[in-house]
C-alpha cells in the first residue's frame, strides 16, 4: 500500500507539471480505474474535467478478447487535452482502442496515467506515457481489478496462484 501511495504521489507530480494549464478532460476508464482515478484525483490542484469511458475485453476471464464498448463519453473531446486513466496496462490492446477513438473524435493530444504495467513483452506496441508501478507476468486483483468480476475492493494487489 506505501508504494502504491508513493506511485500515486509520483503520476500526480508529472501530471501537475505537464497538465497545469491545459484544463485536460481526464477519462476514467471504466470499470478497473475507478480505484485508482479516485486516489489520484484529489492528488491534483489544477482546474480540470472528469468523465469516463468503458470498454472491456477481459470480463470474467483472465485472459483478454474482442473490445465490447459499454460507454463512450458524454464531454466533447475535440480540441481537448485527453488523459486517460487506467489501471493495469497488459498487452495494450484496449489502450490502443481507447486512443484511437479519442483521436477520431478530434482530441488535440492523448496521453494515458496508468497505474500498474505487467511485466512481458507481448505488448501491441504503444505505453503509456506514465506507469506508476511493475507487476509480475501474472493476473493480479484489486485495487480497482477484478477477479472473476470480484474482489476490485482490496485495498492491495495480490497474483492469482499458478496452476
Ligand atoms: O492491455 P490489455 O491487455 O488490453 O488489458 C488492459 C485492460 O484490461 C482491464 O480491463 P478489463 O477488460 O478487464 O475490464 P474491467 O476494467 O471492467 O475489469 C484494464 O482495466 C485495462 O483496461
Ligand atoms: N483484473 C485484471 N484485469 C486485467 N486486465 C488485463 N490484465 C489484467 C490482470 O492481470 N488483472
Amino acid at each position: 500500500m506505501d508504494q502504491i501511495s508513493a506511485a500515486l504521489d509520483s503520476l500526480a507530480n508529472q501530471l501537475q507539471q505537464d497538465y497545469a494549464d491545459k484544463l485536460p478532460v481526464m477519462l476514467c476508464v471504466m470499470n478497473g480505474s475507478v480505484i485508482t482515478a479516485g486516489h489520484l484525483l484529489p492528488r491534483l490542484n489544477f482546474k480540470l474535467e472528469q468523465d469516463y469511458i468503458h470498454a472491456t475485453r477481459y470480463g470474467d476471464k483472465t485472459v483478454g478478447g474482442d473490445i465490447r464498448w459499454q460507454v463512450k463519453p458524454v464531454t466533447q473531446l475535440q480540441g481537448r487535452h485527453v488523459v486517460l486513466i487506467e489501471d493495469i496496462f497488459d498487452e495494450g490492446v484496449t489502450l490502443a482502442a481507447l486512443r484511437e477513438y479519442c483521436v477520431g473524435e478530434g482530441a488535440a493530444s492523448v496521453k494515458c496515467v496508468c497505474l500498474f504495467d505487467k511485466d512481458h513483452n507481448n505488448k501491441v506496441g504503444i505505453r503509456p506515457e506514465y506507469i506508476g508501478l511493475t507487476v509480475p507476468n501474472r493476473y493480479v486483483f484489486g485495487f480497482g481489478m477484478d477477479m472473476a468480476g470480484f474482489w476490485r475492493n482490496l485495498p492491495a494487489v495480490y497474483a492469482l496462484k499458478e496452476s
